[in-house]
């Protein structure tokens, strides 16, 4: 499919291709500087957080995966505070040129600052000592552009790397088309960790649609219980889910986040 009448009767949306050509990577990013245009997203952040504190003789130390990062780099200044190595993936070229701006410390790069003060001032952490360990994190893992998740040839799904964490945020409601593919793309990356290892999401809640600058992006509606089930069909154990109310706005129609934390079992 390469636009869009798979989504809302209500509203046509972008999807797979169109991120090739029209996401505008400066605009998502520059939507991060408001939190009018994302409400409620500081209790996102403290939930992702608690996460890595509550488990964290539990998460092994060695690799990440970053699945669909986008030009983001919350989810991984997080991440960085845990793991050696981190393997950051997306499916947009523009997205990964925005990560590699900020490791290189190009002029162009966007300035994580504010939230990266927010985060480490949570933690009582010194920013500069964090934003290292990130760059260190990055710079010891790989760079990857992934596939469309909803073909069967995504390298980075099949790939041989195995990981101790995968961790992808506010990505798979906006990739996988269906519910099936959602599950299954929850099972491939089941595939990819190592025993005991952990899986972290993030997704809008009932969601539909989402914009950047003028254009809407497809989301696939799920909520705390669809997460839950997927996640358990797909083999996981210790599902934790939960969800952040937030209002539906003109930017994004979800009405909360869904973020979750499971495990693979020690046995497989
Ligand atoms: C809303 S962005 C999220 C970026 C970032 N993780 C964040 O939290 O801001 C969604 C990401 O999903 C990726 N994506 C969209 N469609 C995809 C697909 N069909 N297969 C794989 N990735 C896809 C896009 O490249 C985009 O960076």
């Amino acid at each position: 499919m390469s636009t869009s009448d798979s989504s809302t009767a209500s509203k046509k949306t972008l999807h797979t291709n169109d991120y090739l050509t029209k996401f505008n990577t400066d605009a998502y990013l520059s939507a991060y500087s408001f939190f009018e245009v994302n409400p409620s997203f500081d209790c996102l952040l403290k939930k992702m957080i608690n996460i890595f504190v509550q488990n964290k003789h539990r998460i092994g130390h060695g690799q990440a995966l970053e699945f669909g990062g986008g030009p983001a780099l919350f989810s991984s200044f997080i991440l960085a505070q845990y793991v050696n190595s981190i393997t950051f993936t997306d499916y947009t070229p523009s997205n990964l040129k925005a990560i590699e701006d900020w490791i290189e410390q190009n002029d162009d790069a966007h300035d994580w600052t504010e939230m990266f003060e927010f985060i480490s001032n949570d933690q009582l952490a010194n920013l500069n000592n964090w934003e290292h360990r990130l760059r260190d994190a990055l710079n010891y893992g790989k760079r990857l552009k992934c596939a469309d998740v909803n073909g069967d040839h995504c390298p980075v799904l099949n790939g041989q790397d195995r990981y101790d964490v995968i961790l992808s945020s506010l990505c798979l409601d906006y990739a996988c088309l269906t519910l099936e593919t959602y599950k299954n793309t929850l099972k491939r990356m089941k595939n990819l960790l190592k025993p005991g290892g952990c899986v972290i999401l993030t997704h809008g809640r009932n969601q539909t649609f989402y914009t950047v600058l003028d254009k809407d992006f497809f989301a696939l509606p799920v909520d705390e219980k669809k997460v839950h089930d997927a996640l358990a069909e797909a083999g996981f154990t210790d599902i934790q889910v939960t969800g952040i109310d937030k209002p539906r706005n003109k930017y994004a129609d979800a009405d909360g986040y869904v973020v979750a934390c499971a495990f693979k079992s020690n046995e497989e």
